[in-house]
Order: C-alpha cells, then sequence, then structure tokens
C-alpha cells in the first residue's frame, strides 16, 4: 500500500537541541494516527517536518511517496492547523474562509457552513476579536472543511470548552466516515480522544517508544474489581499498573490478554472486568520504555 508519510532515520536538530533522534515510521491512507507525547517530545518539530516547514538535519522524510520541500503535488494536498495560527490583522471570520477556499482543492464550502453554525462562530467578526476558543474553533472548522488528504492537527483546542471539544470529535468521527483521509492529531487530551483514534505514535524525549493500532494497545491490560479476598490471589504473580480500594473491594489494572485466558480466568473467579484507559496504558508504557517516571498527559 502506498504510504502517506515516511520517516527513516529522522533526526532533527536545532542547534544543540536534539530534538527528533533517529526516528523511523510509516502512515497509511485513511487511517486516524494520534501523535501523543508529553510537553517538548518533539511532535511540533515532526509536523513541521512532514508539513515542509522544517529541514530534518539527517534521514529522510517522504510525503505521499516524494520529498514535501517545494513539492507543490504534496504541499496541495496538506492541510497543517496549528495552536496558535496567524491571521492577518484586518482579516475577518469569511475571509479566512475565502482563501481556504481558493487553497484547498477538496475544500467543502456548503460543510463549512454547517460547522459555522455548530460552533457558533459569527462570519463577519473580525480574527483578532474573537475569543481564544472561537480561534480554535475557527482553524478545526478550516481543517475538517479543507478535506485535505493529509490533515494534521497540532492541539488544536486551546481554549475550546468540553462541549465544542465533543463536536469537534463528533464531526470528525461522521465526516472522515463519509471522506476517508490521512488525519494526525497531536493531543495531551489522549483518554478524551482515544475514541478517535485508530493508530498510536508516542514520543518521548524525541524518540519514538510507540506505534501501534489503539485496539491492540487496549487489549494489552483491563481493570478487575471485586471483594480484596479474590482479587488479591488474581493478581498475585501479575503486573499491576493502577491499584484503588474502597471498603472491602478492590479495583486493579493488569496487564494481561484481554480477550484470552487471563479475562477468562478473572471471569471463573467473579470478577468484574473493564476494559482500561488508552490514557492509563501509554503513561504505564512511557514509563517502562523511558526508563523514567513520565506523565504524558496533562
Ligand atoms: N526553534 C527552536 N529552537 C530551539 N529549540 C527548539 C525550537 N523548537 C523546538 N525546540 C525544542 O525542541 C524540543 C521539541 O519541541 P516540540 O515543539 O517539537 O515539542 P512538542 O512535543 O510539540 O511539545 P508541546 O506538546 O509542548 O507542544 C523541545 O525541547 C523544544 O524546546
Amino acid at each position: 500500500m502506498n504510504k502517506v508519510v515516511e520517516f527513516q532515520q529522522v533526526t532533527k536538530a536545532y542547534g544543540d537541541v536534539t530534538a527528533v533522534k533517529d526516528i523511523s515510521f510509516t502512515m497509511e491512507p485513511g487511517k486516524i494516527y494520534g501523535l501523543l507525547g508529553r510537553n517538548g517530545a518533539g511532535k511540533t518539530t515532526i509536523m513541521h517536518m512532514i508539513t515542509a516547514q522544517l529541514f530534518a538535519s539527517s534521514g529522510e522524510v517522504n510525503v505521499f511517496g516524494e520529498t514535501p520541500y517545494e513539492n507543490n503535488r504534496v504541499l496541495s494536498k496538506l492541510c497543517f492547523i496549528k495552536e496558535s495560527q496567524k491571521y492577518p490583522d484586518n482579516f475577518r471570520v469569511i475571509d479566512v474562509l475565502k482563501v481556504a477556499a481558493a487553497l484547498y482543492t477538496d475544500w467543502d464550502q456548503a460543510y463549512a457552513e454547517t460547522l459555522m453554525r455548530d460552533f457558533s462562530l459569527p462570519h463577519t467578526r473580525r480574527v483578532k476579536k474573537l475569543s481564544r476558543g472561537m480561534l480554535s474553533s475557527l482553524g478545526i472548522i478550516v481543517g475538517l472543511a479543507s478535506r485535505a488528504p493529509l490533515t494534521l492537527f497540532d492541539e488544536p483546542y486551546l481554549g475550546l470548552d468540553a462541549v465544542a471539544r465533543g463536536i469537534f470529535y463528533d464531526r470528525l468521527i461522521e465526516d472522515y466516515a463519509e471522506h476517508p483521509r490521512t488525519i494526525i492529531l497531536s493531543t495531551h487530551l489522549i483518554d478524551e480522544a482515544s475514541r478517535m483514534l485508530e493508530h498510536v505514535i508516542v514520543i518521548d524525549q524525541g524518540k519514538l517508544i510507540l506505534d501501534e493500532e489503539a485496539d491492540s494497545i487496549r487489549g494489552r491490560a483491563f481493570t478487575v474489581v471485586g471483594p480484596k479476598s479474590s482479587v488479591e490471589p488474581y493478581a498475585a504473580d501479575r503486573e499491576v499498573i493502577h491499584r484503588e480500594t474502597f471498603g472491602g473491594f478492590v479495583s486493579l489494572t493488569v496487564m494481561g490478554n484481554l480477550y484470552g485466558d487471563d479475562r477468562k480466568q478473572a471471569e471463573a473467579l467473579g470478577l468484574e472486568i473493564a476494559p482500561v484507559s488508552l490514557q492509563q496504558l501509554i503513561v504505564h508504557l512511557t514509563n517502562d520504555k523511558s526508563g523514567r517516571k513520565a506523565e504524558v498527559a496533562q
């Protein structure tokens, strides 16, 4: 299958700061990727190399099978929504939409208008007069209505309230189902975004430490709940990554195969089983692989 993004042993240094260290990964068409990691992990640097705003110090970056640098065939297929997008001072919301309509080949104006209503964004308000959350909504509208074959959202929801974030997730999932494309979402809100993510790439201190399908990560652990007397023997020779006690009951998150014997044994003991959050697992896996106590989410 043709790859949308290919990184081969890519390193990026800013002077003596090496932000990205010898990273290799590929991204396929028609998938939603989560690019996750702590502050300063190197996520934005990776997105800037994909979108040809930064050169790699070494290694090879290919997008749609070609180098993206000064390559209009590639760049015309990309839409990059940054955390703090800047617009000319005199621009109104409607001017941003006009520029986007001219820029993106697959732009859908009717869809943009629907999204404008969903996010209650006023057409004629000057962009510099928008609230922080409204500015984020504008970026989200441009990103979704661009329908670009590769759309990148870099922490797109600064200042957005929970309702607006919910609208973003819902619209993205609905629209993606009708118009499959590759989406890269960089976020700290892993639990919130996890229902949309199909594949997860975790960066820690510039290194790639996890590159896996979200479902396969989720299936690696689960939570068992029950009376202490049943839960503790079950947990005795297992890896416990989280523990909560309430009265005589215990809830443990254990590493194990959610779809296999580990689950059957727990069921046989009458323990309740619940899926574990992607965030909790990633925090755990990050700790393991980086050899330090990391906290992926804020
Ligand atoms: N222009 C620059 N000059 C020097 N160092 C930089 C520059 N841009 C980024 N860095 C450094 O590179 C590292 C990675 O930064 P990057 O912005 O890619 O991280 P990030 O994962 O996107 O972080 P966040 O989640 O906080 O946005 C950090 O140590 C940062 O300080």
